[in-house]
Protein backbone atom coordinates (compact mmCIF):
# COMPACT_ATOMS: atom_id res chain seq x y z
CA UNK A 1 0.00 0.00 0.00
CA UNK A 2 2.24 2.80 -1.26
CA UNK A 3 -0.15 5.30 -3.06
CA UNK A 4 -2.47 8.11 -0.83
CA UNK A 5 -5.99 8.40 -1.08
CA UNK A 6 -8.16 11.67 -0.57
CA UNK A 7 -11.39 10.48 -0.28
CA UNK A 8 -13.05 14.06 0.52
CA UNK A 9 -14.72 16.70 -1.90
CA UNK A 10 -12.30 19.59 -2.71
CA UNK A 11 -14.44 22.13 -3.06
CA UNK A 12 -18.22 21.28 -1.38
CA UNK A 13 -21.10 23.18 -1.45
CA UNK A 14 -22.67 25.11 1.04
CA UNK A 15 -25.79 23.79 2.42
CA UNK A 16 -29.45 24.80 1.48
CA UNK A 17 -30.09 23.95 5.48
CA UNK A 18 -28.96 25.79 8.54
CA UNK A 19 -27.91 23.92 11.40
CA UNK A 20 -29.71 25.68 15.34
CA UNK A 21 -26.57 27.68 17.00
CA UNK A 22 -24.79 25.20 19.11
CA UNK A 23 -24.96 22.31 16.21
CA UNK A 24 -22.34 19.29 17.14
CA UNK A 25 -21.00 17.42 13.90
CA UNK A 26 -20.70 14.28 16.28
CA UNK A 27 -19.26 12.10 13.59
CA UNK A 28 -15.87 12.83 12.13
CA UNK A 29 -12.43 12.01 11.76
CA UNK A 30 -9.12 13.54 11.31
CA UNK A 31 -5.79 11.84 9.34
CA UNK A 32 -2.68 12.60 10.39
CA UNK A 33 -0.74 14.96 9.35
CA UNK A 34 1.24 11.83 8.88
CA UNK A 35 4.45 13.55 9.17
CA UNK A 36 3.38 14.06 12.75
CA UNK A 37 1.03 11.38 13.15
CA UNK A 38 2.38 8.55 11.32
CA UNK A 39 -0.65 6.20 10.07
CA UNK A 40 -0.83 2.65 11.87
CA UNK A 41 1.07 -0.24 9.88
CA UNK A 42 -2.20 -2.53 10.08
CA UNK A 43 -4.48 0.28 8.26
CA UNK A 44 -6.32 -0.87 5.52
CA UNK A 45 -5.86 2.69 3.78
CA UNK A 46 -3.84 5.33 3.31
CA UNK A 47 -5.06 8.87 2.97
CA UNK A 48 -3.67 12.06 1.88
CA UNK A 49 -3.38 14.57 5.24
CA UNK A 50 -6.65 15.33 6.54
CA UNK A 51 -5.73 17.09 9.50
CA UNK A 52 -7.98 19.73 11.96
CA UNK A 53 -7.19 22.79 10.22
CA UNK A 54 -8.95 21.43 7.23
CA UNK A 55 -12.06 19.75 9.34
CA UNK A 56 -12.37 22.82 11.52
CA UNK A 57 -12.56 25.01 8.00
CA UNK A 58 -15.39 22.81 7.06
CA UNK A 59 -17.27 22.68 10.05
CA UNK A 60 -17.25 26.67 9.89
CA UNK A 61 -18.76 26.48 6.12
CA UNK A 62 -21.75 23.90 7.03
CA UNK A 63 -22.55 25.81 10.16
CA UNK A 64 -21.90 23.86 12.61
CA UNK A 65 -20.16 24.82 16.56
CA UNK A 66 -18.19 22.03 17.77
CA UNK A 67 -17.06 18.28 16.52
CA UNK A 68 -16.79 15.02 18.01
CA UNK A 69 -13.59 13.55 16.27
CA UNK A 70 -13.97 9.26 16.16
CA UNK A 71 -10.56 7.71 15.80
CA UNK A 72 -10.17 6.10 12.65
CA UNK A 73 -9.02 2.83 12.05
CA UNK A 74 -6.24 4.21 9.73
CA UNK A 75 -4.93 5.10 12.80
CA UNK A 76 -5.24 2.04 14.85
CA UNK A 77 -4.98 2.44 18.99
CA UNK A 78 -2.80 4.87 18.53
CA UNK A 79 -4.90 8.21 19.32
CA UNK A 80 -2.40 11.14 19.06
CA UNK A 81 -3.82 12.72 16.16
CA UNK A 82 -7.46 12.48 16.95
CA UNK A 83 -6.00 13.93 20.88
CA UNK A 84 -4.30 16.77 18.51
CA UNK A 85 -7.42 17.71 17.10
CA UNK A 86 -8.72 18.00 20.16
CA UNK A 87 -6.14 20.06 21.61
CA UNK A 88 -5.95 22.47 18.55
CA UNK A 89 -10.22 23.00 19.12
CA UNK A 90 -9.86 26.01 21.35
CA UNK A 91 -12.56 23.59 23.33
CA UNK A 92 -14.57 22.87 20.75
CA UNK A 93 -13.94 19.35 19.76
CA UNK A 94 -14.54 15.91 21.87
CA UNK A 95 -13.72 12.41 21.13
CA UNK A 96 -14.61 9.32 21.21
CA UNK A 97 -11.10 6.83 21.27
CA UNK A 98 -9.69 3.11 20.40
CA UNK A 99 -7.79 1.43 22.81
CA UNK A 100 -5.75 -1.36 22.85
CA UNK A 101 -7.85 -3.48 25.32
CA UNK A 102 -4.81 -3.84 27.40
CA UNK A 103 -4.84 0.07 28.22
CA UNK A 104 -3.51 1.15 31.85
CA UNK A 105 -6.18 2.97 34.10
CA UNK A 106 -3.74 5.78 34.33
CA UNK A 107 -4.18 5.68 30.16
CA UNK A 108 -7.77 5.68 30.19
CA UNK A 109 -7.55 8.77 32.51
CA UNK A 110 -5.15 10.48 30.17
CA UNK A 111 -7.60 9.85 27.26
CA UNK A 112 -10.22 12.01 29.88
CA UNK A 113 -7.73 13.99 30.15
CA UNK A 114 -7.44 15.21 26.60
CA UNK A 115 -11.21 15.26 25.90
CA UNK A 116 -12.09 11.52 24.82
CA UNK A 117 -15.72 10.66 26.24
CA UNK A 118 -16.26 6.95 24.76
CA UNK A 119 -14.28 4.13 23.21
CA UNK A 120 -15.20 2.70 19.63
CA UNK A 121 -14.99 -0.52 18.98
CA UNK A 122 -15.26 -1.86 15.28
CA UNK A 123 -16.47 -5.22 13.81
CA UNK A 124 -15.50 -4.69 10.21
CA UNK A 125 -12.91 -7.08 8.83
CA UNK A 126 -12.15 -4.82 5.80
CA UNK A 127 -11.07 -2.06 8.37
CA UNK A 128 -9.27 -4.05 11.82
CA UNK A 129 -7.83 -7.78 11.97
CA UNK A 130 -9.60 -8.48 14.78
CA UNK A 131 -12.37 -7.75 17.53
CA UNK A 132 -11.89 -10.00 20.46
CA UNK A 133 -15.59 -9.47 22.17
CA UNK A 134 -13.91 -11.37 26.00
CA UNK A 135 -11.46 -8.74 25.60
CA UNK A 136 -13.87 -5.81 24.51
CA UNK A 137 -15.79 -6.18 27.57
CA UNK A 138 -13.08 -6.33 30.52
CA UNK A 139 -11.78 -2.84 29.15
CA UNK A 140 -15.44 -1.51 28.94
CA UNK A 141 -15.72 -2.70 32.72
CA UNK A 142 -12.75 -0.08 33.24
CA UNK A 143 -13.96 2.97 31.56
CA UNK A 144 -15.30 5.92 33.56
CA UNK A 145 -18.69 5.55 33.90
CA UNK A 146 -20.05 8.61 32.10
CA UNK A 147 -18.14 7.31 28.88
CA UNK A 148 -20.15 5.46 26.52
CA UNK A 149 -19.49 2.68 23.66
CA UNK A 150 -19.38 2.96 20.19
CA UNK A 151 -19.80 0.17 18.11
CA UNK A 152 -19.61 -0.62 14.34
CA UNK A 153 -20.77 -3.60 12.35
CA UNK A 154 -22.85 -4.49 9.83
CA UNK A 155 -25.95 -5.48 9.64
CA UNK A 156 -25.96 -9.45 8.49
CA UNK A 157 -23.96 -9.74 11.85
CA UNK A 158 -26.44 -8.54 14.11
CA UNK A 159 -27.97 -11.55 15.38
CA UNK A 160 -24.38 -12.68 16.87
CA UNK A 161 -24.00 -9.32 17.82
CA UNK A 162 -26.50 -9.14 20.32
CA UNK A 163 -25.13 -10.78 23.23
CA UNK A 164 -22.14 -9.18 23.50
CA UNK A 165 -24.37 -5.61 22.90
CA UNK A 166 -26.65 -6.70 26.02
CA UNK A 167 -23.18 -7.61 28.17
CA UNK A 168 -21.97 -3.77 27.53
CA UNK A 169 -21.54 -1.92 30.87
CA UNK A 170 -22.60 1.59 29.36
CA UNK A 171 -24.40 3.37 27.21
CA UNK A 172 -24.00 2.54 23.54
CA UNK A 173 -24.15 3.90 20.55
CA UNK A 174 -24.27 2.20 17.11
CA UNK A 175 -22.28 3.48 14.18
CA UNK A 176 -24.51 4.64 11.08
CA UNK A 177 -27.36 2.30 12.45
CA UNK A 178 -25.33 -0.64 11.85
CA UNK A 179 -25.61 -0.74 8.35
CA UNK A 180 -29.11 -1.08 7.18
CA UNK A 181 -29.92 -2.21 3.51
CA UNK A 182 -32.18 1.13 3.05
CA UNK A 183 -33.46 0.04 -0.18
CA UNK A 184 -35.51 -2.34 2.15
CA UNK A 185 -37.69 0.80 3.27
CA UNK A 186 -38.66 1.99 6.72
CA UNK A 187 -40.31 -1.81 7.30
CA UNK A 188 -37.62 -4.01 5.77
CA UNK A 189 -36.30 -6.73 7.96
CA UNK A 190 -32.91 -4.82 8.54
CA UNK A 191 -35.01 -1.75 9.88
CA UNK A 192 -36.89 -4.25 11.87
CA UNK A 193 -33.84 -5.79 13.15
CA UNK A 194 -32.22 -2.48 14.55
CA UNK A 195 -35.36 -1.60 15.97
CA UNK A 196 -35.99 -4.66 18.12
CA UNK A 197 -32.08 -4.53 19.13
CA UNK A 198 -33.17 -0.36 20.34
CA UNK A 199 -36.22 -1.54 22.20
CA UNK A 200 -33.88 -4.03 24.30
CA UNK A 201 -32.19 -1.64 26.22
CA UNK A 202 -33.41 2.19 26.27
CA UNK A 203 -29.60 3.36 26.54
CA UNK A 204 -28.34 2.28 23.29
CA UNK A 205 -28.10 5.13 20.86
CA UNK A 206 -27.55 5.48 16.71
CA UNK A 207 -26.09 7.57 14.17
CA UNK A 208 -28.68 8.06 11.32
CA UNK A 209 -25.55 8.67 9.22
CA UNK A 210 -23.77 7.56 6.02
CA UNK A 211 -26.66 8.34 3.12
CA UNK A 212 -23.38 8.41 0.42
CA UNK A 213 -22.99 4.56 2.15
CA UNK A 214 -25.68 3.41 2.60
CA UNK A 215 -27.34 3.89 -0.32
CA UNK A 216 -24.65 4.01 -2.78
CA UNK A 217 -26.29 2.81 -5.33
CA UNK A 218 -29.11 5.22 -6.04
CA UNK A 219 -26.58 8.09 -5.27
CA UNK A 220 -27.20 11.62 -4.09
CA UNK A 221 -30.04 12.89 -2.84
CA UNK A 222 -30.02 9.32 -1.48
CA UNK A 223 -34.08 9.32 -1.43
CA UNK A 224 -33.89 5.21 -0.02
CA UNK A 225 -32.10 6.82 3.33
CA UNK A 226 -34.46 9.70 3.83
CA UNK A 227 -37.47 7.56 3.40
CA UNK A 228 -35.81 4.64 5.42
CA UNK A 229 -34.24 6.55 8.20
CA UNK A 230 -36.96 9.56 8.82
CA UNK A 231 -39.15 7.08 10.85
CA UNK A 232 -36.29 6.13 12.70
CA UNK A 233 -35.46 9.07 14.27
CA UNK A 234 -38.58 9.93 15.00
CA UNK A 235 -39.49 7.20 16.59
CA UNK A 236 -36.17 7.37 19.07
CA UNK A 237 -35.32 11.20 18.65
CA UNK A 238 -34.07 11.10 22.36
CA UNK A 239 -31.23 8.40 21.13
CA UNK A 240 -29.66 9.83 17.95
CA UNK A 241 -26.20 11.72 17.36
CA UNK A 242 -25.60 13.34 13.82
CA UNK A 243 -22.46 13.89 11.98
CA UNK A 244 -20.98 14.50 8.54
CA UNK A 245 -18.36 11.52 8.81
CA UNK A 246 -15.51 13.51 6.91
CA UNK A 247 -13.32 12.64 5.29
CA UNK A 248 -15.84 9.74 4.21
CA UNK A 249 -13.34 6.83 4.88
CA UNK A 250 -13.08 4.64 1.92
CA UNK A 251 -15.24 6.73 -0.54
CA UNK A 252 -12.78 7.62 -3.00
CA UNK A 253 -14.82 6.18 -5.98
CA UNK A 254 -18.46 8.12 -4.64
CA UNK A 255 -16.92 10.79 -2.94
CA UNK A 256 -20.53 12.72 -1.55
CA UNK A 257 -20.32 16.98 -1.34
CA UNK A 258 -20.92 17.63 2.50
CA UNK A 259 -23.47 20.52 1.83
CA UNK A 260 -25.35 18.06 0.18
CA UNK A 261 -24.82 15.45 3.36
CA UNK A 262 -26.10 18.47 5.80
CA UNK A 263 -29.07 18.62 3.69
CA UNK A 264 -30.12 15.45 4.33
CA UNK A 265 -31.25 16.82 8.06
CA UNK A 266 -34.26 18.45 7.20
CA UNK A 267 -34.92 15.16 5.63
CA UNK A 268 -34.64 12.65 8.41
CA UNK A 269 -35.30 15.61 11.41
CA UNK A 270 -38.39 17.67 9.60
CA UNK A 271 -38.77 19.88 13.00
CA UNK A 272 -36.81 22.12 14.73
CA UNK A 273 -37.74 19.82 18.04
CA UNK A 274 -35.95 17.01 16.07
CA UNK A 275 -33.24 19.32 14.56
CA UNK A 276 -32.47 20.32 18.34
CA UNK A 277 -32.47 17.20 19.73
CA UNK A 278 -29.94 15.48 16.97
CA UNK A 279 -27.47 18.10 16.78
CA UNK A 280 -27.74 19.67 19.92
CA UNK A 281 -29.42 18.67 22.85
CA UNK A 282 -28.44 14.66 22.49
CA UNK A 283 -25.30 14.92 21.75
CA UNK A 284 -24.54 17.89 24.14
CA UNK A 285 -25.51 14.82 26.88
CA UNK A 286 -22.42 12.67 25.88
CA UNK A 287 -20.08 14.95 25.29
CA UNK A 288 -20.53 18.28 27.12
CA UNK A 289 -22.71 17.02 29.62
CA UNK A 290 -21.33 19.58 32.23
CA UNK A 291 -22.60 22.66 30.06
CA UNK A 292 -26.36 21.30 30.35
O1 LIG B 1 -17.17 2.37 6.44
C1 LIG B 1 -15.99 2.81 6.54
O2 LIG B 1 -15.11 2.56 5.71
C2 LIG B 1 -15.65 3.61 7.71
C3 LIG B 1 -14.32 3.61 8.14
C4 LIG B 1 -14.01 4.25 9.31
C5 LIG B 1 -12.66 4.19 9.88
O3 LIG B 1 -11.76 3.84 9.13
O4 LIG B 1 -12.54 4.44 11.08
O5 LIG B 1 -14.95 4.95 10.00
C6 LIG B 1 -16.24 5.02 9.59
O6 LIG B 1 -17.05 5.66 10.29
C7 LIG B 1 -16.60 4.34 8.41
Amino acid sequence: MSERIISWHGNPSRPTYTPPPGAIDAHCHVFGPMAQFPFSPKAKYLPEDAGPDKLFALRDHLGFSRNVIVQASCHGTNNAATLNGIAVSGGKARGVAVVDPAISDEEIAALHQGGMRGIRFNFLKRLVDDAPKDKFLEVAHRLPKDWHIVIYFEADILEEMRPFIAALPRLVVVDHMGRPDVTQGPDGPDMKAFRSLLDSRDDIWFKPTCPDRLDLAAGDPWNNFADAVAPLVADYSDRCIWGTDWPHPNMEKAIPDDGHIVDMIPRIAPTAELQQKLLVTNPMRLYWPEEL
